[in-house]
């Protein structure tokens, strides 16, 4: 089936603002008649939000990471099987709060497994499917931490720092510099926006972005864009 819609993503470390900018960008891209589908990782089908808890509890950590990373892949496989292509397919613009640069970032870059094992487990689990664009949010990984710490407590995690959160600063700011090598790597896919800025001022950079990709798959930007 051909895919007529656009997937975009969304990465970078703890607390970049990634929710705070889906949520900006779905309300101005509905606003001009798109058909949006907001998403995440680890979930976003049934099958992979079961999955979250095992994870994000800490409750898979004692398997080890290369068992993270298939836990990873096999909620991100259902995800993609079950929400990401079908919304692709009716045409509608997917914005996905992390996809598999956080797997090669979090988990790859851990230098605990094979890049060989990281490359072909995420093969598999995306089976065809990859981001049009990936939007990375750079921010110093101590201000993410804050940000997180200082997130109201309506957030399910509020207060209590989570498997990958309660990692050391040093792993965190690995984790940053693996976000801008894929950057870098790729660099027709990814787009780095700087996520220091306030809210406003981080939104319309990704604006600019998305509307030229828009424009870009004849999908149209609207009469502000
Ligand atoms: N540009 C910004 N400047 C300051 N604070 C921000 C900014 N963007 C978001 N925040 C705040 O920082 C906190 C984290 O933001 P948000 O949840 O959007 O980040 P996230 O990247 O989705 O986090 P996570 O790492 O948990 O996925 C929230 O309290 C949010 O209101
Ligand atoms: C998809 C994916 C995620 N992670 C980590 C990154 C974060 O610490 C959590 C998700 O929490 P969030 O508040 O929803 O951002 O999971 C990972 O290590 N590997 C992955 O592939």
């Amino acid at each position: 089936m051909t895919e007529q819609g656009i997937f975009i993503s969304f990465e970078g470390g703890e607390g970049v603002g990634k929710s705070t900018q889906i949520r900006l960008l779905a309300e101005r891209l509905g606003k001009l008649g798109h058909q949006v589908r907001v998403t995440r990782e680890p979930g976003g089908s049934a099958g992979a939000e079961a999955v979250r808890h095992v994870l994000l509890s800490g409750a898979a950590e004692p398997f080890g990471v290369g068992m993270e990373v298939l836990l990873f892949s096999a909620a991100r496989n259902d995800h993609v099987e079950e929400i990401i292509r079908p919304a692709l397919a009716a045409g509608e613009i997917v914005l996905c709060d992390r996809f598999m640069d956080s797997s090669r970032a979090y988990q790859g870059a851990s230098g605990v497994l094979a890049p060989e094992f990281v490359a072909t487990v995420e093969r598999v689990a995306v089976n065809g499917v990859r981001p049009d664009l990936t939007l990375i949010f750079d921010l110093d990984a101590l201000e993410g931490l804050k940000r997180v710490r200082g997130r109201l407590p309506e957030t399910a995690l509020a207060g209590a720092p989570d498997r990958f959160e309660k990692d050391d600063i040093a792993i965190h700011e690995a984790r940053r510099q693996a976000f801008l090598g894929i950057a870098e790597a790729e660099p027709e896919r990814c787009r780095v926006i700087d996520a220091a800025a306030a809210p406003e001022r981080v939104a319309e950079a990704v604006w600019r972005v998305v509307s030229q990709a828009l424009a870009a798959r004849d999908l149209g930007s609207g009469a502000d864009g």
